[in-house]
């Protein structure tokens, strides 16, 4: 029987936007203290539901702004979503917002040694587990220079490499192979397959729908915070390009 590990269960999420103009902080304060700061509200969410069994690769698709990143940050627990509830068995590593926990003056060695940290893992966990990380990243000599110096390519390369070094229960992958060159693409695909095999659920965001399809087995596709379509890959992918064709 299929064990469900995470469970969305009519999320919603709201932002309030500022719809007065103001040039500056101090503006701002004064034009709230006034109360003639009114706000809007934008759902980011609508009552999106959907499970994820154990092992699966689910991948989420949508144009710019249909609410993805948002969604596996709530999932992730990074956000609290205004309504609704989550529900997750097992570890997690969220690949997301990467660079979120590096330090721009460091480089990437210390970087590793301080997102590590960050990530739960032990300095003899850390310190055993270096060589590894600094060789699946690439960066070459790199790694010795600070990560201000870096592209977002090869912060993204750093970050994958730290995170996948444990096999978590799920991963979380935002565009992230999307920045990396093909070499890593490649690795990295290679890396989420064996995750797959060893059991571990997999939450994929992405626009590269070739890629989509080739690594999961259902995708769900949104529009404007809501859920416009949930089952298998390729028959979802070609509902939306179909749709995005019409437009
Ligand atoms: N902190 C925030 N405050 C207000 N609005 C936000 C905030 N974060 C995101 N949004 C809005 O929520 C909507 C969904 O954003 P989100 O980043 O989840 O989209 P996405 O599907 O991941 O887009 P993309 O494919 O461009 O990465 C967008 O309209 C965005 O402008």
């Amino acid at each position: 029987m299929n064990e469900t590990v995470i469970e969305v269960s009519n999320i919603t999420m709201r932002y309030r936007l500022a719809t007065e103009r103001v040039d500056s902080l101090k503006h701002f304060f004064v034009k709230k203290i006034k109360r003639e700061i009114r706000y809007e509200n934008f759902f980011a969410l609508r009552d999106v539901s959907f499970s994820v069994n154990k092992g699966e690769v689910f991948g989420i698709i949508g144009n710019n702004g249909a609410g993805k990143s948002t969604l596996l940050k709530i999932i992730a627990g990074v956000l609290k979503p205004t309504t609704g509830a989550i529900t997750r068995k097992g570890s997690i590593a969220p690949l997301i917002e990467l660079g979120a926990g590096f330090n721009g003056e460091l480089t990437g060695i210390e970087n590793i040694k301080l997102n590590g940290l960050l990530l739960g893992y032990s300095k003899k966990f850390i310190n055993e587990k270096l060589d590894e990380i600094v060789e699946f990243s690439d960066l070459g000599k790199f790694i010795h220079t600070p990560l201000k110096n870096y592209s977002s390519g090869m912060k993204a390369k750093l970050g994958f490499s730290i995170a996948t070094v444990v096999q978590p229960e799920i991963l979380i992958v935002d565009e992230v192979l999307a920045v990396g060159d093909i070499n890593f693409k490649e690795k990295s695909e290679k890396k989420i397959r064996s995750m797959m095999e060893g059991g571990t659920t997999v939450l994929f965001v992405s626009h590269s729908l070739g890629q989509v399809e080739s690594l999961c087995d259902r995708v769900l596709w949104m529009e404007h915070g809501q859920v416009m379509r949930i089952g298998a890959s390729e028959k979802v992918i070609k509902e939306y390009q179909e749709a995005s064709k019409s437009k």
